[in-house]
């Protein structure tokens, strides 16, 4: 496996009882690129995160993250990745510098107030908010928070499972320059969505899961979301 690459996936397969979760999947994310994962209910775009995370072990295939096997060193391979769940747990009575120095040290790295306050600004997340305790935090705030505790780690990837349901199209539009900052950072970003007016907005690169198996594989730049949409239900009906 290319220690180059931030995440690679070579002919993953995963089986629950009869049902093939995932089958022969291979996937490779460069530093920088947004990758998005469609696919209808039940394609296997959860099972694929959970594959990458360790928290499920493949039943045959190779995963690595940052050139680490996820399966011969799964704390290695977490190390250098953040997940981003569909609500981001904070500690509810801390503000957000606090909530992401503790995460920080949580991930091994100590950090100073204002080095917090810069990595809050660069996820988007407002000056006035920075102070604020997290109990209130929207969905789109805690994100926010939670990419500044990816970059806060200098993960090299960082997974999102169905980020922009629930949020509004400014929070939605805000959390695609989120990503786009950490991108623009060299974090590769594996998103597994249903939103495919967003897909053409931040991904590089979209993939198509039908009953676990990569079907389609396209660079969004030449696609808008009418033809995203076209090319989806054409492979479902394939
Ligand atoms: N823990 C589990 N035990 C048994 N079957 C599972 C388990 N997790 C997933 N599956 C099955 O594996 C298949 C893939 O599920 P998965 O949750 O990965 O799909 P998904 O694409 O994420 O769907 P959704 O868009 O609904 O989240 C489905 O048939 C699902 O029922």
């Amino acid at each position: 496996m290319s220690a180059a690459s931030a995440l690679e996936l070579h002919e993953v397969s995963k089986r629950y009882g009869e049902q093939q979760a995932v089958q022969s999947l291979s996937l490779c994310l460069a530093p920088g690129e947004i990758y998005a994962l469609l696919g209808p209910n039940g394609a296997g775009k959860s099972t694929t995160i959970n594959l990458i995370l360790g928290f499920v072990a493949a039943d045959s295939g190779r995963i690595a993250v940052g050139g680490i096997d996820v399966t011969r060193d799964a704390l290695g391979a977490r190390a250098r990745l953040a997940y981003l769940p569909e609500t981001v747990m904070l500690h509810p009575s801390f503000d957000a510098i606090e909530n992401l120095r503790y995460f920080a040290l949580l991930g091994g790295r100590r950090i100073d107030a204002a080095q917090a306050r810069q990595l809050l600004a660069e996820a988007g997340l407002q000056a006035d908010a920075h102070t604020r305790r997290a109990e209130g935090f929207s969905k789109g705030m805690r994100q926010k928070v939670g990419v500044a505790i990816a970059l806060a780690k200098r993960a090299e990837l960082l997974l999102l499972d169905e980020p922009t349901s629930g949020l509004d199209a400014a929070a939605a539009n805000d959390l695609s320059r989120c990503l786009r900052a950490a991108a623009a950072r060299g974090i590769a970003v594996l998103m597994a969505t249903h939103d495919l007016f967003r897909v053409t907005e931040v991904a590089d690169r979209l993939g198509l899961l039908r009953g676990g198996r990569l079907v389609l594989q396209r660079d969004t730049a030449a696609l808008n979301p009418a033809q995203i949409e076209t090319l989806y239900l054409q492979q479902l009906a394939a």
